[in-house]
Order: structure tokens, then sequence, then C-alpha cells
């Protein structure tokens, strides 16, 4: 009986312990197969066959196959996974090249902000240190992309910049062109000269190019040397001549002074012999014995001092007609002095005139301009008078231009400078200031009484009828208009015409915008 229970004993025990042997193992069967699964699920994609034989084990697993059926799996397994290893090491050699490479490369790119030549240093420092896994190389790969990604907008705004500076050099290209034209439109020659200046006028109004803008400059600069020196020799024309006409006077003086010092030793001498005639005679006329004697010696004393008056009043007379005759020689080289010099004045006086006006609307031109705007500044503000300032500016007149042709453009300035001027008083000023931009000064008169004068002269502009190739084309004037203010400095009142100017132009053209 004890036996039995003994027996019984025994048994429970060995079926208690085979039950926890069973779950132990039941539960390492389940770590493993959660393991393969685990580990399937992090190699996935890394190769297809280490993922093929993953899922088959993985499904062996959960199928609960036999430990033992599983271990050729297993081994076969981990041969692919050494040689998975071998070439995982050739991978991360290669990856870590071909970071090292592009970092390189970039490197080489010029332009590069600091920062990012820095940062870029120290990448390829970190990527040259030996990795264990290609994995290590990721986030250089990033920082790597980020650099380059960086280093592209780096490029891109330098690239946006050139544009921009494209666009700067074509503005400073305009600039010096409207510069060049106000200058021309301040030369005033004549003759050939004013052709020259016409046709480097002509060229300006179409495309710009760097070339065209310099040979303009540099034919400019001929045509001014060129009329310098033309005004440098008919300057020193005229001081040659007037050398000449004095050296003429003086030597007719000198001459003429020679020939009355020989005159006069001449006369000396003769008074000197007449002296000494009459001095004889009365000594022989004392010692005369007779009346008959005496009455001889005077006539023939007489006879001889009345020869010797002759050739006194002779030398006399021919004293006289030398210095008349070298006084008419005087005065006629004067007036041809006179005459000259009387030249001269004109010329320089038509020069002056010409320099301030501009050549095609013969208005003022902008040099004009200056000197009456000083004059009016300093007039309004010695007597504390209201001085307006207007900007006028034709609209559109590029399109004229463009669609009529430039002479089609130069007679609309003309026809538009004349309408201006005849609609101005007296005491008002007009100037072309440059290009189809008029300037105009209202001594003594407040901004807000010109606003109605100024609309109606934009009107009588627009009413007049141009006809270009058979067309009627509309033009109309924009103006912007200011009043000089006490504090004023420098341009200030002028700009501030401008910005009115732009305003009006802003505001779809064909007004007039008053900025007080
Ligand atoms: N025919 C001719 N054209 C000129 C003269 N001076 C300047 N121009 C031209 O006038 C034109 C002025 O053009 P923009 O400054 O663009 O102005 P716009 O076409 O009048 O346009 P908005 O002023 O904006 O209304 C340019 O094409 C110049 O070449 C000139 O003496 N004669």
């Amino acid at each position: 009986m004890d036996s039995e229970q003994s027996l019984k004993q025994q048994l429970a025990t060995a079926v208690k312990a085979r039950k926890q042997l069973e779950d132990t193992y039941e539960s390492q069967f389940t770590i493993l197969t959660q393991f393969v699964a685990r580990l399937s699920l992090v190699c996935k994609g890394i190769d297809v066959e280490l993922d093929n034989r993953l899922a088959r084990l993985r499904q062996q697993l959960s199928n609960g196959t036999d430990l033992e059926k599983l271990l050729p799996q297993i081994d076969a397994t981990s041969e692919h996974l050494k040689t998975l290893d071998t070439k995982q090491q050739q991978e991360v050699k290669k990856a870590q090249l071909t970071i090292s490479e592009a970092g390189k490369l970039l490197q080489k790119q010029r332009g590069l902000p600091n920062q990012l030549r820095r940062d870029l240093r120290d990448l390829l420092s970190r990527v040259e240190e030996p990795a264990p896994t290609i994995h290590a190389y990721m986030p250089h790969l990033t920082h790597l992309t980020e650099l380059y990604q960086l280093a592209l907008n780096a490029k891109q705004s330098m690239e946006l910049e050139d544009i921009s500076d494209n666009s700067r050099y074509e503005r400073i290209c305009r600039q010096i062109s409207v510069e060049l034209t106000n200058l021309l439109s301040e030369l005033a020659f004549e003759g050939a000269h004013a052709k020259a200046i016409d046709a480097i006028r002509q060229s300006l109004l179409g495309e710009l190019s760097i070339e065209k803008l310099l040979e303009a400059c540099l034919r400019t600069i001929e045509i001014i040397i060129s009329s310098i020196n033309e005004e440098r020799q008919s300057a020193q024309h005229f001081l040659l001549k007037l050398n000449d006409a004095l050296t003429s006077v003086q030597n007719s003086l000198v001459s003429s002074l020679k020939s009355t010092n020989n005159i006069r030793d001449k006369m000396a001498l003769l008074n000197q012999q007449i002296e000494q005639q009459i001095s004889v005679l009365s000594h022989e006329t004392k010692s005369a014995t007779s009346l008959e004697q005496l009455q001889r010696l005077v006539t023939d004393k007489l006879n001889t001092l009345s020869m010797s008056l002759k050739d006194k009043e002779a030398l006399e007379k021919q004293e006289r007609e030398i210095l008349l005759s070298s006084v008419k020689e005087m005065d006629a080289r004067l007036k041809e002095l006179e005459e000259e010099a009387k030249q001269f004045k004109k010329r320089l006086a038509e020069q002056k005139f010409r320099s301030l006006q501009d050549a095609l609307t013969e208005l003022p031109n902008r040099a004009a301009f200056d000197e009456r705007y000083e004059l009016e500044l300093k007039r309004s503000r010695r007597y504390n008078t209201p001085l307006s300032i207007v900007l006028a500016d034709v609209d559109h007149f590029k399109n004229i231009n463009d669609s009529y042709g430039h002479s089609a453009g130069d007679k609309t300035l003309k026809v538009i400078a004349r309408a201006l001027k005849q609609s101005m008083r007296e005491a008002d000023f007009i100037a072309r200031y440059g290009g189809e931009e008029f300037i105009l000064l209202f001594p003594e008169t407040p901004l807000e009484q010109l606003e109605t004068p100024l609309n109606i002269l934009r009107e009588k502009i627009k009413r007049i009828p141009f006809k270009f190739k058979d067309t009627n084309v509309p033009i109309s004037i924009s103006f912007g208009a200011t009043q000089l203010k006490p504090t004023d400095e420098g341009r200030e009142a002028f700009d501030r015409a401008d910005e009115a100017l732009y305003e009006a132009k802003r505001q779809g053209r064909d007004q007039v915008i008053l900025k007080s």
C-alpha cells in the first residue's frame, strides 16, 4: 500500500515535471518565434533571400515544427548572413567613398557661404572615420543632402543677383543714355557738327547696347573737341589779326616819327640858316656906305630869305602830310580791327545763346533752366513771393517713336513745345528738361492757382490733331506740380514735382497732380 502510494506520488511529480518542461519549451518556442518574427521585420528589405529565409522560418515556427527540423534552415540562414556581412562591409566602404567624393565635389564649388564650407569640412572628417554598418552613414548622408540643398539655394540666389545685376546694368545704361541725350540737347552746333550731333541723338533713341552707348559718348567727345579746336582757331585768328594791326600801327607810327624827326632836323637847319642870314643882313646893313649898296644888299638877302622860308613851308607841309597819311593808315587798321572784334563778339554771343537753347524745340535747355531756377529761387526767397515748379512729360511717347519713327517723335516734341510756350505768360519760364520732359517755372504764382491753367493746357495738348501715316494719334501729357517751401533745400522742390509727375503717371496719365 505504501509502495503504491509512493509510486503514485512519483508519477504525479513526474507528470508535473514534464508539464513544467513542456511549459518551458513552449514559452521558449514562443520567444524564439517572436524573435524570428521581429528579426525578419527588422531585416526586411535588406536582402530578398534573407527575407525569404526568415519568412519560411517564421512560418515553420508558427506551425509548431520540431526544432530539430529547423536546424538546417537556421544553419543555411546564418551562412547567408555571413555572406551578407561581407557584402555589407563592401557597401560600407562604397558609401564612405561616395559620400566623401560628393562632399569634395561640393567643396570645389565657388561662391559657397563660409558657414556651409565649415560644415562640409566637418562632415567630411566624420565620414572618414570607420563605421560599423552602412546605417552609421545615414545621418552623414542626410547632412550632406542638406548641405547640397543649402549650396543650391545659395547658387540660385547668386544667379538671381546676377539677373538683378543685369537689370541694374540695363538701368545704368538707360540712365547714361538719358544723360547723354540731355547733354546733346545742350550742345547746339551749326553745320556738319549739328548733323553729327543729331545723328548721335537719333541713335540713342533706338535699342541701347553698351557698344552703341560708348560709341555715342566717344563721338560726342570728338565733336566737342573738334568744335573747341575750331573755336580756339577762330580766337587765335582774331588775336593774330589784332597783333598784325597793332604791329602795323606801331610801324607806321615809328616811320612817321622818323620822317618827322628828319624834317625837324632839316627845319632846325633852315631856321639856323635864316637866323644867320638875318644876322649877316643886319651886320652888313650897318657897314653899308651908300643907299644903293644898302638897297642891293637887302634885295639879295631878302631873296635868299624868301627861298629859305619857302623851303621851310614845304618842309612843314611834308611833315603834315606824313602825319596825316600815318593817321589815315592807323584809322583804316583800327576800323578793320573794330569790324573783326564785332564779328568775334557776335560769335561769342551766338554761342552763349546756342549753348542755352535746345536745338530741336528751340526752347531754353536744361543749362538755361538751371541758371533761371537759381535766379527765381533767390528772388522768391528775397521778396517772399511764391514760386511754382511744374514738370510735364508726354505720355507713352516711346510708342510714337516705335510706331511712327523718330522724326515723327521729333515733330511731336516741337509742336508740343510750341503749344506749351504759347500758353505761358511773359514772366513764366519753360525749358526742355530732356527727352520728352519739360520744366515750367511760375514766379509769383501759388500752387492752387495753377490747377485750372494746367488742366486747360493739358486739354489743349490733347486736342492737337496729330496725324501720322494717315492715322489720327491722340497725344496726352501729364503734369506734376509743386510750390517752393521755405524749408526746401537743394533739389527738394524739384524732386517733389518729379514725385507728383510720377503719381500722375501712376494714376493713369493725362492728368495734373499738385503736391504741396
Ligand atoms: N523722337 C525723339 N524721341 C526722344 C527724344 N528724347 C527722348 N526720346 C524718347 O522718348 C521715349 C521716352 O520713353 P519713356 O521714358 O519710356 O516714357 P514714355 O514712353 O513717354 O512713357 P511714360 O512717360 O511712362 O508715359 C524714349 O523712347 C526716348 O528714346 C527726342 O529728342 N526725340
